[in-house]
């Protein structure tokens, strides 16, 4: 948008919102934003995506501004190479872990730089909706939470939650505060049935039972039972492992949770609980031991590290675009196996030394990549809980082994229905045959051209997708974005910045 044109628009949304009675402090708070980006915008000097301005429009109530709720779609002009660097920012699955922690708390939790995702989104309407207090305190995005002496859990807003996986994560710390409670069912990315049978089986020793019924978890919480011997996990879930965590961390005594996930957001909320003063021995390991505390009362800040899965996507889209770009901030850690994997593969890329995170606990480094020809693993590439390759992960492998020479069988045991969304890669141009519902057989390299695509409805792939489509000669359209701005933030602008092309539209 020309400065010209910002301005207008900047004087548009003033007079609407002074039109309303509101002070830009008002404005700000419904649009969860700081007062300070209210005024830039009103002054023109802020850029403005579409999503912001048709969120501006509902708020205000104005047609002016308002361009519809369609769905967005990006338009991408491919086949350009990428240069300048890019920083990783913080992960969805932390943030949306420490929103539902901060529950656990009476106190205030400020969390610094979370990603502004549409999931955090999500969760903020459920949390707002059951009166707890959320403000985004600046543009970094550090946000506080307070939340109330009681929850009104009967106003939830149960649109917002049925979008998300991570309400799921709900279960561990209301149950210290509700005897009885609803919840609505999980949703999330579409990748076939996934089970919260797990988080029933590790829940059930701190006295939650639940009934699944038209739509909803009805959960009684039986105070007298508390676990007398260690949790085990039916499997090493991410989630699960958080919901335990949680269950454990308002328990007066010593909770062993055994098969737990070591993986990145469990760490960051281990972290966090430790500063809720519960000790948790044992992070990164698959035994956490858990001395909790009745009653947490402290006033916390606390910074969730670095997404490993948007720096493999930025690490995935240099390698198909053949280009040099230094992805600041990835978190090295949790993306070794995929780092050993790719040099294995022929990529020529160097790190920095490493560096500590604003947690002070994860490791980071800085990758630069160098245009290189890949080829396939002699091996099939498969994930595994950490320390394996991540399960998030994998998709990235279809579209890095599809720009490589020869064959490369992806197995993905994890999903039921995600590895058939990979074939999307073959109205680029790709030769990606589906083998069974877990496994695809990539050939490459691929001439990528483009195409109009709908976007699959589940996260990766969808990232996936737009990746092939920047590497793709012509222009491409990928239709119905938001599963993907679920997980990244202003995704197409911060590729934009590095050299990419791609336009974000709404049908009007
Ligand atoms: C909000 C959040 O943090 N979401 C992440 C979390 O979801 P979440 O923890 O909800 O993952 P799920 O419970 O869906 O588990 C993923 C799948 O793996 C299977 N499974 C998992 C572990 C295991 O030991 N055995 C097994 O069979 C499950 O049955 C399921 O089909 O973990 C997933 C797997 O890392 C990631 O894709 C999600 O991004
Ligand atoms: C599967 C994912 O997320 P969720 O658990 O939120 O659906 C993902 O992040 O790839």
């Amino acid at each position: 948008m020309t400065d010209d044109y910002l301005s207008r628009i900047g004087n548009l949304i003033r007079d609407a919102r002074k039109h309303r009675g509101w002070t830009q402090s008002q404005l700000a708070e419904v649009l969860n934003t700081s007062q300070s980006a209210v005024n830039r915008i009103e002054k023109g000097h802020q850029n403005l995506t579409l999503e912001m301005l048709a969120r501006i429009g509902e708020a205000l109530d104005s047609e002016i501004v308002s361009l519809g709720g369609g769905p967005v779609h990006l338009r991408v002009v491919g086949g350009l190479r990428l240069s300048g660097s890019i920083d990783v920012k913080s992960s969805k699955n932390a943030g949306v872990a420490l929103l539902c922690a901060s529950l656990l708390n009476k106190g205030r939790t400020t969390l610094r730089k979370v990603a502004r995702i549409e999931e955090v989104n999500r969760l903020l309407e459920v949390l707002n909706s059951i009166g707890v207090k959320t403000t985004w305190l600046n543009d970094a995005g550090d946000l506080e939470i307070v939340p109330p002496a009681h929850l009104d859990l009967g106003a939830m807003d149960a649109a917002a939650a049925r979008r998300t996986r991570s309400i799921i994560m709900f279960l561990g710390p209301i149950l210290h505060r509700e005897d009885t409670f609803q919840l609505p069912y999980a949703g999330g990315c579409d990748l076939g049935t996934r089970t919260v049978e797990p988080h029933m089986t590790a829940l059930r020793p701190f006295g939650l039972e639940v009934k699944a019924t038209a739509g909803e978890y009805h959960a009684i919480v039986n105070r007298a039972v508390t676990p007398t011997k260690p949790i085990v996990l039916t499997e090493r879930g991410d989630t699960v492992t958080e919901n335990a965590l949680m269950a454990a961390a308002r328990v007066d005594g010593v909770t062993v949770i055994r098969n737990a996930s070591s993986n990145y957001m469990v760490q960051d909320l281990c972290f966090y609980l430790e500063l809720l003063g519960v000790k948790v021995d044992g992070v990164g390991s698959t035994t956490l031991t858990v001395h909790g505390k009745a009653e947490i009362d402290v006033d916390v800040d606390y910074a969730p590290s670095e997404d490993p899965i948007e720096a493999m996507s930025l690490l995935t889209a240099a390698i198909v675009t053949g280009s040099e770009i230094t992805i600041r901030r990835a978190p090295v850690e949790f993306l070794e196996i995929e780092l050993a994997l790719l040099e294995e593969m022929g990529l020529d890329y160097s790190r920095s030394d490493e560096y500590l995170a604003e947690n002070g606990r994860t490791r980071l480094v800085d990758l630069t990549t160098r245009p290189s020809q890949l080829h396939a693993p002699i091996d099939k590439i498969h994930p595994m809980p950490f320390p394996g390759l991540n399960i998030d992960n994998l998709p990235f492998f279809a579209v890095i082994a599809a720009s490589a020479t020869g064959q490369t069988l992806i197995h993905d045991w994890v999903y039921e229905n995600r590895a058939i969304y990979l074939t999307d890669l073959n109205k680029l141009g790709g030769r990606v045959k589906l083998l069974d519902p877990h496994r695809v057989m990539v050939e490459g390299p691929t001439h990528w051209s483009g195409a109009e695509i709908m976007c699959p409805p589940a996260l990766r792939p969808a990232v996936v997708t737009l990746i092939a489509m920047m590497a793709a000669k012509g222009t491409s359209v990928l239709r119905s974005v938001y599963v993907i701005n679920r997980g990244y933030e202003d995704l197409a602008t911060r590729l934009n910045s590095l050299g990419a092309q791609i336009e974000t539209f709404r049908d009007i």
